[in-house]
């Protein structure tokens, strides 16, 4: 496929640019007046309408812009059930905490999923799946983390098993158990870690289900010890940490994420100079969930103190029913610059090429390169690139196009 008059082929990074921290965010190369040819699924080359080939199957993006997917690096669309009862007790003035703690929260969706099977899962995670395709994204992470059970875990992982083979687009698998104690092991938290440890990983890791490891390190939820002990014994199986960290209080997860040498640290609604400094001091992403702040009224994380430090910042949706129902990175973006204070090329950038690095992707995903998986979408036209954030809540793609084929599932 040829695409012809693209005003903005966005995101050509070199290809050896695997990440980008700091102030190289705001670094969003452009090229107006653009081609772009496909070729087996592939970025086989790009250049100015100077000397466009005549070649292929032709799509026109006169007015239009031409983007990398979306690399959404932070879900759990694997859910039974929506919460919108949690929705309107928040409403009435509940925290997420008060939820939860009143056996609301994950709790609640660890019920509903242990009764349900395999297949109506994968069917409505296919579901939640296709939208957030529809609305830009080309390759996602997502969790277990509602069984807490070893068997509804390991239904959790092969769901996401099933989607990897089903779906057009690459998917990374988090194991995701120390998301809550279940009710049994609330006095009792050594029995749940000990099952996590000697009975999950080991199946997790005998059916290669995962490719990373999560503990949802906060009060009320995974100590620091907790955690570090966790993520440990995850890494003798060679699962390298993504954890939730900072979300409700300074928890000291960043610390411990970075101790351990995770891909990302996510959340961090909750900083502080030690935090900024840890996650500067070493290659673990901050992923940031600006949606998750909106749903829950919650503070919005301060990218601009983590971009100041020089850290690397990714964004993401943390779509689930309890913190985040939606799986929409456009919404993400124009949050991230409305809320978060992050330039458009910023928030772009880190929901592209570092999103892809925060799924380890970057080498093949997140820019475009040649070479690179042609995993893509093209706006309706625009006046400028900021029009996409700008115009929040209205989608403006047209296209989707995966491994080089206009997507219409
Ligand atoms: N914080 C932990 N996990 C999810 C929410 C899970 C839920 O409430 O179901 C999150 O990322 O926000
Ligand atoms: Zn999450």
């Amino acid at each position: 496929m040829l695409i012809i008059n693209i005003k903005g082929l966005v995101g050509m990074h070199p290809k050896e640019t695997l990440v980008l921290r700091g102030s190289e965010m705001a670094n969003l190369p452009i090229l107006e007046n653009a081609w772009l040819l496909l070729e087996n699924g592939l970025i086989k080359d790009f250049g100015l309408m100077d000397n466009c080939p005549s070649e292929k199957e032709t799509l026109n993006a006169e007015g239009k812009f031409v983007f990398p997917s979306w690399c959404d690096s932070h879900t759990h669309i694997v859910f039974a059930a929506s919460r919108e009862e949690e929705f309107v007790m928040k409403i009435a003035g509940k925290t997420y905490e008060d939820i939860a703690t009143a056996g609301g929260g994950i709790l609640n969706s660890a019920h509903k999923l242990q009764k349900a099977t395999e297949n109506e899962l994968f069917e409505s995670a296919s579901l939640r799946l296709k939208d957030m395709i529809r609305q830009g994204t080309g390759a996602v992470e997502i969790k277990s983390g509602y069984g807490l059970t070893v068997e509804s875990e390991l239904k959790m992982l092969r769901v996401i098993q099933r989607l990897k083979s089903a779906f057009p687009i690459p998917i990374k698998a988090t194991f995701l158990a120390a998301h809550t104690y279940p009710a049994e092991y609330k006095n009792n938290h050594h029995g749940y870690i000990n099952l996590i440890i000697n009975e999950m990983l080991p199946a997790v890791a005998e059916e290669k289900l995962a490719d990373y490891i999560d503990v949802f390190c906060e009060k009320g939820f995974f100590s620091v010890a907790e955690t570090d002990e966790i993520l440990s014994a995850a890494a003798k199986y060679g699962l390298k940490p993504k954890i939730h960290a900072n979300q409700l209080s300074v928890s000291g997860g960043a610390q411990i994420g970075v101790k351990n040498n995770a891909i990302s640290v996510d959340h961090l609604e909750e900083t502080d100079a030690e935090v900024l400094a840890i996650l500067a001091s070493g290659n673990t992403i901050a992923t940031l969930l600006p949606s998750c702040s909106f749903y829950l009224n919650i503070p919005f994380a301060n990218a601009r103190g983590l971009l100041n430090a020089n850290v690397a910042v990714a964004l993401a949706t943390d779509y689930n029913p309890g913190s985040t129902p939606s799986g929409n990175m456009n919404f993400v973006v124009s949050l991230a610059c409305i809320k978060l204070k992050m330039l458009p090329e910023e928030a772009i950038n880190a929901s592209t090429l570092n999103g892809a690095a925060a799924m380890e992707m970057s080498h093949e995903m997140g820019s475009i390169a040649i070479g690179k998986k042609a995993n893509l979408f093209m706006t309706k036209a625009m006046p400028s690139l900021a029009f996409l954030p700008y115009s929040f809540g209205q989608s403006q793609i047209e296209t989707i196009i995966l491994n080089g084929e206009i997507y219409n599932g």
